[in-house]
């Protein structure tokens, strides 16, 4: 099992120079893990394929995603670019990387201290695009851009898309669009390949998800609990239907998300049908709970091998 776990975790860098295929472990089977610094030859690596491209080939693989998300710049953004690569690395499949917002309606006390704590340190849009424009290369799995609107109304759609595609950002979610201005912020999206990702809740009217899945792509986020994100101690039952539910109304990847915190839980949501699990409170909780980045590094590296190994 370690083995195959190391093996999971292997960060593997495919450069474009026909170097050996430089392999690194950010997440090394042994408690021990170490900052790899892989030369420049090293950091052209393979251009990562988008949340579409993810999905088919893990349902392929008969493997469900393990999607982390993470608030940009808690503790701050050198930290936020080493966590992403200790998540790529221990087998992440697709990263969503919040951007932190004055007023975070949907999120719960963990994610929005977290925001606070970042705004407080001078996070913002342009340097959170700094730090990805030098993490992305490195990663094989795809980021996806996590914002509320009114800071993408602000900069101007177009512009904003433009950036996303221009720092090797795959997909987008937008928590707050009103169903009826998705159609605008889709079609600046599509235009420079950003996938567009639409949430549905287990409160959501059938028409209404049924659109909302017609409409969302690289895949549909499943929010399975009413209310704000937070762990919770179990994932509703109702989950399982509501899976089923929209898997009759398409054929679209569906990850879950909200209060998934712990391996049992990736365990069930996965056994029920899901094509992802996302997990956000958990991760940032220990990422903002640690005496100093490097323990958070090594907490994060222990809890997304725990996650990994419950979908293996
Ligand atoms: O934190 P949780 O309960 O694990 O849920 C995932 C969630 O954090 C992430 O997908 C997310 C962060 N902010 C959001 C706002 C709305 C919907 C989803 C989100």
């Amino acid at each position: 099992m370690a083995a195959a776990l190391k093996a999971t975790c292997f960060l593997q860098l495919k450069t474009s120079y026909d170097l050996p295929e430089c392999r690194s472990s950010l997440c090394s089977s042994t408690n021990k893990s170490f900052k790899f610094k892989p030369t420049m030859a090293a950091l052209t690596a393979a251009p990562t394929v988008g949340l579409s491209e993810t999905f088919s080939s893990l349902k392929q693989q008969g493997k469900v995603a393990l999607i982390p998300y993470i608030t940009a710049g808690d503790p701050d953004l050198s930290t936020t670019a080493e966590v992403l690569k200790v998540l790529d690395s221990c087998g992440s499949d697709i990263i969503e990387l919040g951007v932190p917002y004055s007023d975070p309606l949907a999120d719960g006390p963990v994610i929005q201290a977290a925001a606070t704590r970042s705004l407080a340190r001078g996070t913002n849009f342009d340097k959170i695009i700094g730090m990805l424009k030098e993490v992305t290369p490195q990663l094989s799995c795809p980021v996806a851009l996590f914002s509320y609107y009114n800071p993408i109304l602000k900069r101007g759609v177009e512009k904003f898309m433009t950036t996303l595609k221009d720092t090797g950002v795959h997909g987008l979610v937008v928590p707050d669009v009103p169903l009826e201005e998705t159609e605008m912020l889709r079609k600046e999206a599509s235009k420079k390949n950003i996938e567009l990702v639409l949430l549905t809740t287990p409160t959501t009217p059938t028409a209404r998800m049924k659109a909302i899945v017609e409409a969302s792509e690289g895949f549909v986020y499943l929010v399975s609990a009413v209310g704000v994100t937070g762990a919770r101690a179990s994932v509703s039952e109702k989950v399982q239907s509501l899976l089923q539910e929209i898997k009759e109304a398409t054929s679209k990847p569906v990850a879950v998300g909200f209060g998934i915190s712990k391996p049992e839980h990736v365990k069930q949501v996965a056994g029920w049908g899901a094509d992802g699990v996302i997990v956000g409170s958990a991760i940032v909780k220990i990422l903002g709970e640690a005496k100093s980045p490097e323990e958070g590094l090594k907490e994060l590296e222990k809890f997304t091998k725990s996650l990994k190994s419950a979908l293996l």
